[in-house]
């Protein structure tokens, strides 16, 4: 909520607003969330520092944000900015090796230590980490779907293994972990991650109590681009029936969720980074916003009931 219009709400609606939070705060408390940072939130000075401030916010009031960040069109500007080429097959870029170096450096090197200052304007909280530190991913060379077949896109990888150690002893130490998504293979040649894909294996071997992705659209459009088509919550079946008619962009992201609710993790959320807070929103509000994803079958407004008065 941008300060202006908190202005405009009484005394008696912040108050509100406030205790409306209150059974969100009881759940989520000592919980870890797994957020991937992208898409316009990543662009904006405004909402960069607003997200900034909702990690922190999240961490003073005793929950676990795991930052993954993606960089997509930081990667695409320095590209440019070099003369080379920037191409993407199904929803991920072709990396040659050459690609790779400039991926590496602007994800870890650029981005991440950007949003790493931000967040420690608030105190001494974050701290970025790669996939390649202390093996905390291990990569597997993975073909794309285009128009129907297996396609190899040069080193693009999957995450075929966690080591959450380094991660879980930044968390012990009240540290905000953010994450760059670079992981070597067995042979140590680093790869490219989707950060879509490298935060839901993260959000799965950690046991977070969510994932929540950010992105530049309100949530999933179960029929793209008819608007009145946006789905508040959609069970993994439906969502596995649903993935391949998706488009590119949108296939990584919904790929993510899946991976992340059949993994075990209870709910995972596509929400819309144009707006300031949305992961407050998400968290600290019954109707939450954008999409939810769920293991089996959608939460219905009682079990949400049921939540809220659990201790
Ligand atoms: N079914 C869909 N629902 C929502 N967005 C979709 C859908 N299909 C395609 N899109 C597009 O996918 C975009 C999000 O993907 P992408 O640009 O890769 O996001 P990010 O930069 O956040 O990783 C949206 O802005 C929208 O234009
Ligand atoms: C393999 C692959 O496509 N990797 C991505 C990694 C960054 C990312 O995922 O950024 P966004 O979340 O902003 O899209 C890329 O090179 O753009």
């Amino acid at each position: 909520m941008e300060k202006s219009s908190i202005e405009n709400l009484t005394a008696s609606q912040k108050a509100h607003v406030l205790a409306e939070a209150l059974p969100w705060l009881q759940r989520f408390r000592d919980k870890i969330v797994v957020i991937k940072y992208g898409g316009n939130a990543m662009i904006d000075d405004g909402l960069k520092r607003a997200f900034a401030a909702d990690m922190a916010f999240l961490r003073t009031i005793g929950i676990h944000p795991v930052v993954v960040h993606g960089g997509g069109p930081q990667i695409n500007a320095m590209l440019k900015r070099l003369g080379m080429e920037g191409e993407f097959r199904g929803g991920f870029r072709v990396t040659t090796p050459e690609v790779m170096d400039v991926v590496r450096m602007v994800l870890f090197g650029q981005v991440g230590r950007e949003l790493v200052g931000l967040i420690n304007t608030h105190g001494p909280y974050a701290v970025g980490i790669s996939g390649e530190d202390a093996r905390l991913f291990t990569a597997t060379r993975r073909t794309v779907q285009v128009e129907g077949t297996a396609t190899d896109i040069g080193l693009v990888g999957d995450v075929t293994a966690v080591n959450p150690a380094a991660v879980l002893d930044l968390i012990a130490a009240g540290r905000i972990p953010v994450v760059s998504t670079i992981a070597p293979d067995e042979d140590g040649v680093v790869h490219n991650i989707n950060a879509d894909t490298a935060a839901a294996a993260l959000a799965e071997a950690i046991g977070a109590e969510k994932l929540v992705v950010l992105t530049d659209v309100e949530g999933l459009y179960t029929d793209w681009p008819d608007r009145s088509s946006l789905a508040t919550e959609i069970a993994a079946p439906a969502l596995r029936q649903l993935l391949p008619s998706l488009d590119a962009g949108m296939v990584p992201k919904m790929e993510a969720c899946l991976r992340a609710v059949e993994g075990g993790v209870p709910t995972a959320h596509v929400i819309d980074g144009r707006v300031a807070h949305a992961v407050l929103l998400e968290l600290f509000t019954g109707e939450g916003i954008g999409t939810m994803v769920t293991p089996a079958r959608g939460l219905e407004a009682r079990d949400l009931e049921d939540l809220e008065g659990q201790p």
